[in-house]
């Protein structure tokens, strides 16, 4: 990163003090008539992030998380609390915050659709005033590392949905941000994509020491990425601390699926437990916050493995089991 830090160590990079979004809502209730209701969609939050960070922020829908992220890059201005992103206010300097911030949103994309992706790039090379020599150093890095060569002469609207999330983050990337917020960076894509972007953000944050805050429904984003993860309900923060620490708080459980050679009674290999048998595939429930890998060599070691596969358990249920045990004490950060 060309530029100094603007906090000192210790100090949040990213900083919300009680900050609250409130939205004025007029719904037609008869032919004249119309009613006028408040949404809190962000009701007092307050939470720090330090510089290099990666941090996934989680909810069901509807919690409040993209309106955060609005806030965040300046698209609209709090109702209440106080905000910084790099030590800027985004709502009142938005074109200097936007130096120093990329956004990919995983469902819109920023590039233009008709053109060739190298023109989108082009054209970000101009509106941000990107150095020449900085501009071809981070291009040429994302083409290698995001394998883009072949598809920079292809109109935006030809490329698949991984393809174009590909070259959606490396269009957040070219003026070299000191974050990167994501939402829901992952969707859609399948399995090797996924794989390409999750490595590429490691290497990102590893490399550059990108602060990034991650808005997903996919758990294995976070697993994979975030040693922290805050969890967004109704405008409230939840919960802030380990993802094995939300696991443990939820009591919630991962499914390892194992495909034996012949059918074979339930396999005992307690604190899993068979959940379901069809045939010679077997369901073993097990403590999401546990690795699976002792449970598979467990497995391996007395019955004959033809193939397996781990399914996460889904962010609502996580969440929803959450609350059913009234654990949110169990943060390991304070939530406010
Ligand atoms: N411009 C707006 N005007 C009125 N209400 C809004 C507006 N934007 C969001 N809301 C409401 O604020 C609440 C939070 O919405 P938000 O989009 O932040 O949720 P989210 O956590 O990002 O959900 P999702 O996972 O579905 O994207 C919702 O009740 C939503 O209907």
């Amino acid at each position: 990163m060309s530029e100094a830090p603007d906090r000192k160590p210790g100090e949040g990079f990213i900083e919300l003090d009680r900050v609250e979004k409130v939205f004025d809502v007029r719904k037609r209730t008869g032919f004249l008539r119309r009613e006028r209701r408040q949404v809190r969609a962000v009701d007092g939050i307050s939470f720090r992030v330090a510089r290099g960070e990666m941090v996934g922020y989680i909810g069901p829908n509807g919690a409040g998380k993209s309106t955060t992220i609005k806030m965040l890059t300046g698209i609209l201005t709090p109702s209440g609390g106080r905000l910084r992103v790099a030590g800027i206010d985004p709502a009142r300097e938005r074109t200097r915050l936007a130096q120093r911030i990329g956004v990919v949103f995983g469902q819109r994309t920023t590039l233009w659709w008709d053109l060739p992706l190298i023109d989108s790039y082009r054209l970000m090379h101009r509106m941000y005033r990107i150095p020449d020599a900085r501009y071809r150093e981070n291009l040429d890095r994302c083409v290698e590392l995001l394998e883009l060569a072949d598809l920079l002469d292809v109109p935006v609207r030809q490329l698949s949905l991984g393809q174009r999330m590909r070259g959606d983050i490396a269009a957040a990337l070219l003026h070299d941000p000191d974050v990167l917020y994501l939402d829901e960076p992952t969707i859609g894509l399948d399995v090797i994509s996924k794989a390409k972007v999750r490595a590429f953000l490691k290497d990102l944050n590893a490399e550059r020491g990108t602060t990034v805050l991650l808005t997903t429904h996919d758990l294995q984003d976070i697993e994979q990425l975030c040693s922290r993860v805050m969890v967004i309900d109704h405008g409230r923060l939840m919960y802030d601390g380990a993802l094995a620490g939300l696991h443990a708080a939820g009591g919630s459980e991962r499914v390892l699926v194992v495909d034996l050679e012949r059918e074979l009674p339930p396999i005992e290999v307690p604190p899993a437990r068979v959940v379901r048998v069809e045939g010679p595939r077997q369901w073993l429930a097990f403590p999401a916050a546990e690795s699976a890998a002792p449970l598979v060599a467990r497995i391996a070691d007395r019955c004959p493995l033809v193939d397996l596969s781990v399914r996460e358990p889904d962010i609502e249920a996580v969440i929803a089991r959450m609350y059913a045990q009234g654990a949110t004490g169990g943060a390991e950060r304070t939530a406010s």
